[in-house]
């Protein structure tokens, strides 16, 4: 077994593929705010293949990966303990695996450790892109209203110390601090990369940072919008969260004893705007896709596989299922999603220049059907408050103004209604988790007294909560659910055509 390491690197298994450059000579060039699992096994794989090709030119692009919440101390200490490497583990759908260290990560900055080193790195000119994995919650900005009304407390927090001079805790006041410095000392100021799956995440970013830098120096927030560039970004790869279980695989298949390893699927799909405000890497050299509009990849994606985690999980959950390849391979579930795919979804979208949509819902169905990614229905359900308003109602909308069909997103959103109830078809108790999960319990609770009640909850919903033809496709669902329960009720869906 041996203990991943800089020093360690040549000793591994010749089947793991390591850094193909000298670590020692890689300086900063991106700071990462949020390096969870998807980040390790996209961003920074790609950033560790730019660092790979020939030349010297594109060491000054290495990365420093930034924790502000308390919970990525982990991150901290394991990293930490083995110079910033780790292990990804891909598999494809036919099983076939691969493995490669990943050296792309040259520091590891824990906010709460030394936020006065977070900002000297960021506003340092040597910074010439800060990207973000931050979740979509990390925005503040309101699906309903586009509007930015941030609740949690780090921003709140730093929207009122940084005009008193106090140091910042949050991803937006960091980047709004170090803008600020950038703009004072008249240096050029860095990209402003969201990769995060929200549709137009480059304008999310841009809406939040311009709205947090407005409320603390509106001609700072002018600068911003005249200077800064934040291009938008279609993102994909499917990457569980590790488990113990991945970590002896790892042990165990390649020798290496890797804290923290990440284990994706092998498709991977970066579509970005070429909008940089300082330089980028050759990213076109390293896979990623660079395009003037990335909205159309976007709709695809985000209506297509976020939204069919979406609609997968609540109803799989209520029936009992655990893991998404279970559900996807189940042929009733299966063909349930494809309806929606098919009938709900690809209606909604523009032709995407050079993807074949039917062979890309194909190869999704594949996806999801992998058992070897071993991913989790609980994983998609975390905080469905911010997730059904930017995947799943989207499609709901322009299919109410098309007049085109709503019976599965219906049910969808029924089956979410009854999800938050925590009570499943055989009477399990379910486990929902949801930063607004005592709004969402407030308003199922009014169901029996008012149905469609849930729908009211404007924050969630807007203005769509109000269409008499959603409510009342949505009030014949969860009657349906409750009556004949999961199984029996997406069997007549997708009997109804
Ligand atoms: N996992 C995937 O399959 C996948 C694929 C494509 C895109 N994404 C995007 O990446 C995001 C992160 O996914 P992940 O799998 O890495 O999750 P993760 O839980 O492994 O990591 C999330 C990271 O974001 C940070 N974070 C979360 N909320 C924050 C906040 N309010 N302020 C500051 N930091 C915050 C966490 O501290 C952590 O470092 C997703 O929300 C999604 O938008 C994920
Ligand atoms: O990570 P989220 O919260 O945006 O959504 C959950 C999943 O749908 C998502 O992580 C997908 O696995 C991913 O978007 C695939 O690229």
């Amino acid at each position: 077994m041996t203990q991943l390491s800089d020093a360690t690197l040549t000793a591994l298994d010749e089947r793991v593929a390591v850094p193909a450059y000298d670590r020692s000579t890689i300086r900063p060039g991106i700071v990462h705010f949020g390096v969870g699992a998807f980040h390790r096994a996209h961003g920074a794989m790609f950033v560790d293949r730019v660092l790979g090709l020939p030349g010297d030119e594109h060491a000054s692009w290495g990365l420093v990966g930034v924790g502000t919440l308390a919970g990525d101390a982990a991150m901290r200490d394991a990293l930490g303990a083995q110079d910033r490497l780790y292990t990804l583990v891909t598999t494809s759908p036919d099983g076939e695996v691969e493995a490669r260290v990943v050296g792309s990560i040259v520091e590891y900055l824990f906010a709460p450790d030394g936020p006065e080193a977070v900002l000297a790195r960021v506003s340092d000119p040597s910074t010439r892109i800060v990207s973000l994995t931050i979740t979509e919650g990390g925005y503040g900005v309101n699906d309903a209203t586009g509007a930015f009304e941030p609740s949690d407390g780090a921003t709140l927090a730093d929207l009122d110390g940084l005009p008193a001079g106090a140091l910042p805790q949050s991803p937006l006041g960091f980047i709004t601090a170090a803008l600020r410095a950038r703009r004072d000392a008249g240096a050029v100021p860095f990209t402003v990369m969201s990769c995060d799956n929200i549709q137009g995440n480059g304008h999310v970013a841009r809406t939040a940072i311009l709205d947090f830098a407005e409320r603390i120096d509106p001609a700072l927030a002018a600068w911003i919008g005249a200077e800064v560039r934040f291009p938008n970004s279609m993102v994909d790869r499917i990457t569980p969260a590790t488990t113990d279980e991945q970590r002896a695989f790892v042990s165990e298949r390649f020798g290496i004893d890797d804290r923290w390893p990440v284990l994706s699927e092998s498709f991977e799909q970066w579509v970005l705007e070429d909008d940089f405000s300082d330089g980028r890497p050759p990213y076109e050299q390293v896979g990623v896709q660079l395009v003037e509009d990335v909205e159309p990849y976007e709709l695809m994606k985000l209506r297509l596989l976020n939204a069919s985690h979406q609609a997968m999980s609540y109803l799989g959950l209520l029936a009992g299922e655990t893991y998404v390849h279970d559900v996807c391979r189940d042929e009733l579930f299966s063909r349930f999603l494809l309806g929606y795919m098919h009938e709900e979804a690809r209606p909604t979208l523009a032709p995407v220049p050079g993807i074949d949509i039917d062979a890309y819902c194909a190869e999704l169905m594949r996806r999801f059907g992998s058992e070897a990614i071993k991913d989790t229905l609980a994983r998609q359900i975390v905080d469905g408050s911010e997730r059904i308003p930017k995947f799943l109602l989207p499609v709901v909308r322009e299919q109410l103004r098309t007049r085109g069909g709503i019976a599965r997103s219906a049910l969808v959103l029924a089956a979410w209604s009854r999800f938050i109830e925590g009570v499943g078809d055989d009477g399990r108790e379910l486990a929902p988790v949801d930063r607004r999960l005592a709004e969402l319990q407030a308003a199922v609770a009014q169901e029996a007294e008012r149905p469609g009640a849930f729908l009211d909850l404007e924050v969630v919903f807007g203005d769509l909560g109000q269409d008499a033809r959603l409510r009342e496709a949505f009030i014949a669902a969860r009657a349906r659910l409750a009556a004949v329960g999961a199984r029996v009720a997406v069997e007549e869906v997708v009997a109804a055509g």
